[in-house]
């Protein structure tokens, strides 16, 4: 079995005096996808922001690669190897894509090492990035500018990429897109942990998956496991 990349337990995290997560504990290997599936309002989100420092958090082990980051400030915590793909996905809407690369680029350069990932090498990945460069992220899909904001957070060649739901409101055909650069990147040796209330993203992609509800962890189990599991509950939209 391959090492742990992010080792969570006991995670409890709060919005000013409402406490969102419970005891949350939850871990994601060298190379493995990981799913985080649950219904609107579960915590997802909450989760991964309190991975990156992004809320107030409290827990018993919040480790990445084996080093505590609980009390690491956000951009920290990214410059040790995380990168993290919010939902509302922040890109520069003014800029065109090349641009929105290079500022990532630079700003990489300066916080470590020359960056693996190459304009090159990204648009490989993302030809449909390729074919736009010149465009500027006001004037593309929501599906568009969520591969824009992956391109991003790679080009800091994180060793854990945390997606939070890349799927929501993008046509099918861009989710193909999605789920073929992110099978490569995961084939590469990357570890993922993503945010997920499409099935066939899930199945199409993940190793294993968590079931949050309520702020807890409800189940845990293989991604074969999972439609099962799902049947029972209301963590999954149609597909
Ligand atoms: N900034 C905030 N301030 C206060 N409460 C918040 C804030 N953001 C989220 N919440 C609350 O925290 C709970 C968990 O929200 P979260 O966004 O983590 O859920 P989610 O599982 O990601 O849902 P969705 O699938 O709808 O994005 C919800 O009850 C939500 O209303």
């Amino acid at each position: 079995m391959s090492v742990p990349v992010l080792e969570v337990d006991g995670l409890n995290a709060w919005y000013g005096d409402a406490q969102i997560l419970f005891e949350l504990s939850l871990e994601v290997r060298k190379g493995e996808a990981v799913a985080l599936v649950g219904p609107n309002g579960a915590g997802k989100s909450t989760t991964m922001k309190a991975v990156m420092g992004l809320v107030r958090r409290s827990a018993r082990r919040l480790l990445f690669e084996g080093r505590d980051i609980s009390s690491l400030p956000t951009y920290r915590i990214a410059r040790l190897g995380i990168g993290y793909v919010p939902e509302d996905r922040r890109i520069f809407t003014d800029l065109t894509v090349a641009e929105n690369l290079d500022i990532a680029a630079r700003s990489s350069a300066e916080a470590r090492d020359a960056p693996v990932w190459s304009r090159e090498t990204l648009f490989e990945l993302f030809p449909n990035l390729a074919r736009m460069q010149d465009r500027r992220g006001s004037a593309m899909s929501g599906g568009e500018q969520q591969m824009l904001s992956m391109a991003r957070a790679l080009v800091s060649n994180p060793q854990l990429l945390i997606l939070d739901e890349p799927s929501e409101g993008v046509a099918p055909i861009i989710v193909e897109q999605m789920i073929h650069a992110l099978r490569a990147l995961k084939a590469s040796g990357l570890s993922i942990l993503i945010s997920e209330q499409n099935y066939a993203v899930c199945e199409a992609l993940c190793n294993r998956s968590y079931v949050i509800e309520q702020g807890e962890m409800r189940w845990n189990g293989e991604i074969g496991d999972l439609r099962q599991r799902s049947n029972q509950s209301s963590a999954f939209s149609s597909d």
